[in-house]
């Protein structure tokens, strides 16, 4: 499991190892780390020429100390010097003693222009707010000059808390971050500033709380969470998923869902409503009936919404799932008008699993909104409605309502944004939630898959080929062989 942790927290286990420690070893520390992934990015057999674009704090520290291990091994380095007069003294007099030079941020361009790799030192995890306006223009520079950007700690204009981009910010191919993950390492937009991101262990470890703030499950996580028949399984305990999605008008959503529970390991899917002959025409394996969804038999979780549209009728399969006395999947029309009351009153578990546009309806608010704030959108959803909330999208997060970490999805691609696509994600968590998975558990490893689903299926993916991708998906997690 990767663990993110917010500044507050950061500087407080900083403090706590640096009092048993001799000054200037954190610091050195990171720079080793920056300077080895640098050295890793640079081109080998020719000149080579860095440019460090230090800030006034201790970011800009760690970027002049690395500068001068790669003066040392003959690399050309230039520090560009936002404030000369705050720039780290010690790193500055480290660089210039193995050779660095320094310049003005008035002649960057030209510097920037012959750089095969720029360092992005301006500010860490002391940023305030947006850039200011003298590092936004470099940021701008930086972006022009087109060289590989490796960001150190964080990308420089980029919320560390919780992921929010306020105006310009440093595009990074890759950032090497200090002693653990910051939320907005793992959330967009700011995860998509970071791009790749290397942790540098600089023995933080021990100093951290147990309770992190962000997590993201790695797939030995997922791999665990999923779940494996045994000898004496039988369907009732692979878990029976009642799926009230489609309507004559939209009777692909039915099949769709269908097909994600049924490729979500369900023992087997129970459909109830009126796209019946759709789902049986495609999936000969599912109990069909018409009537309304308590009447379909017995189930361990509901999923309701995809497709169902928003007449009287809709509303009364909606109304019938909410009083089910098992773990129910509320989605797309199943959101519409949810009352917070009705799902906070209800006697088992509910998941919601919105998109942006959906998640700024249920909170009154817009969807750039929902879009720029996703952390604080997602776990404002948890709390209001008392429900586990997934908010889909660039990162697919997801809230528990009890509190606690929030997890980021670390799979997927911009491709899975296709017609369906939710559809099949929402029969997934539904048969995870029969299966007996934990909510939260439930939410996140089916978004897991889901997105993994989604990088497999041949481009361009549809919904369909997503649901196709997921036997291989289930393979390569669990590592047994193809019909094991
Ligand atoms: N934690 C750890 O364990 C370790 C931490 N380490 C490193 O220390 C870093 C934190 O250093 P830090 O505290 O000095 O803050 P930092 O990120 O350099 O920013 C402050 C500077 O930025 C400026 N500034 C602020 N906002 C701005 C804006 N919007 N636009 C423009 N400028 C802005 C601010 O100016 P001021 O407000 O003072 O005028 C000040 O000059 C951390 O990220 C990591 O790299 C490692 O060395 C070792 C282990
Ligand atoms: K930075």
């Amino acid at each position: 499991m990767r663990t993110a942790y917010r500044v507050e927290t950061v500087r407080t286990a900083e403090r706590a190892l640096m009092d048993r420690l001799p000054a200037g070893t954190l610091m050195a520390r990171a720079a080793a780390g920056l300077a080895a992934a640098c050295a890793d990015l640079l081109p080998s057999g020719r000149s080579r020429r860095v440019v460090l674009l230090v800030g006034g704090g201790d970011n800009g520290g760690d970027a002049l100390y690395a500068g001068a291990r790669l003066a040392r091994r003959g690399v050309g380095v230039t520090a560009v010097l936002l404030a000369p007069d705050r720039a780290h003294p010690g790193g500055l007099a480290a660089l210039r003693a193995a050779g660095g030079r320094t310049t003005t941020p008035d002649a960057a361009a030209a510097a920037l222009a012959r750089a095969d790799l720029v360092v992005d030192g301006i500010t860490g995890i002391g940023g305030r707010g947006g850039l200011r306006p003298a590092a936004a223009e470099l940021a701008r520079a930086v972006a022009a000059a087109g060289a590989p950007v490796i960001a150190v700690d964080l990308p420089s204009g980029v919320d560390p808390d919780t992921g929010e981009v306020h105006g310009d910010a440093v595009r990074a191919a890759l950032t090497v971050t200090f002693g653990t993950h910051k939320p907005g390492l793992l959330v967009d937009p700011a995860a998509e500033y970071a791009g790749r991101v290397r942790l540098v262990d600089i023995g933080l470890g021990p100093e951290l709380p147990p309770g992190p703030d962000l997590t993201a499950l790695e797939p030995a996580d997922v791999a665990a969470l999923l779940p494996r028949p045994g000898a004496e399984s039988d369907k009732y305990r692979r878990g029976v998923v009642g799926i009230a999605a489609g309507s004559a008008r939209y009777p692909g959503a039915a099949v769709l869902a269908v097909g994600g529970a049924l490729r979500g390991g369900a023992g087997a899917v129970r459909y109830a409503g009126p796209a019946d002959a759709a789902v049986i025409a495609r999936y000969p394996e599912a109990l069909v009936s018409t009537g309304l969804p308590h009447r379909a038999g017995r189930v361990q979780s509901w999923v309701v919404g995809p497709g169902v549209g928003d007449d009287r009728e809709a509303r009364e399969r909606v109304a019938d799932v909410l009083d089910a006395d098992v773990p129910v999947l509320i989605d797309a029309d199943g959101l519409r008008g949810l009352d917070p009351a009705r799902v906070r009153a209800r006697s088992a578990p509910t998941v919601l699993t919105p998109h942006a546009g959906e998640a700024a309806a249920l909170l009154g608010t817009s969807r750039p909104e929902v879009e720029a704030g996703r952390l604080a959108a997602v776990r404002a959803l948890a709390d209001r409605f008392g429900a586990v909330a997934l908010l889909k999208g660039s990162t697919t997060l997801v809230a528990d309502p009890a509190g606690g970490a929030v997890r980021a999805n670390p799979t997927g691609t911009a491709w899975l944004a296709t017609a369906g696509s939710g559809d099949v994600l929402s029969g997934l968590i539904g048969a995870l939630l029969a299966a007996g998975l934990t909510p939260l558990d439930a939410a996140s490893a089916g978004a897991y898959l889901h997105g993994l689903a989604g990088t497999h299926a041949p481009v361009p993916p549809m919904a369909s080929t997503i649901t196709e991708a997921l036997p291989a998906v289930w393979h390569e997690l669990l590592g047994e062989p193809r019909g094991r």
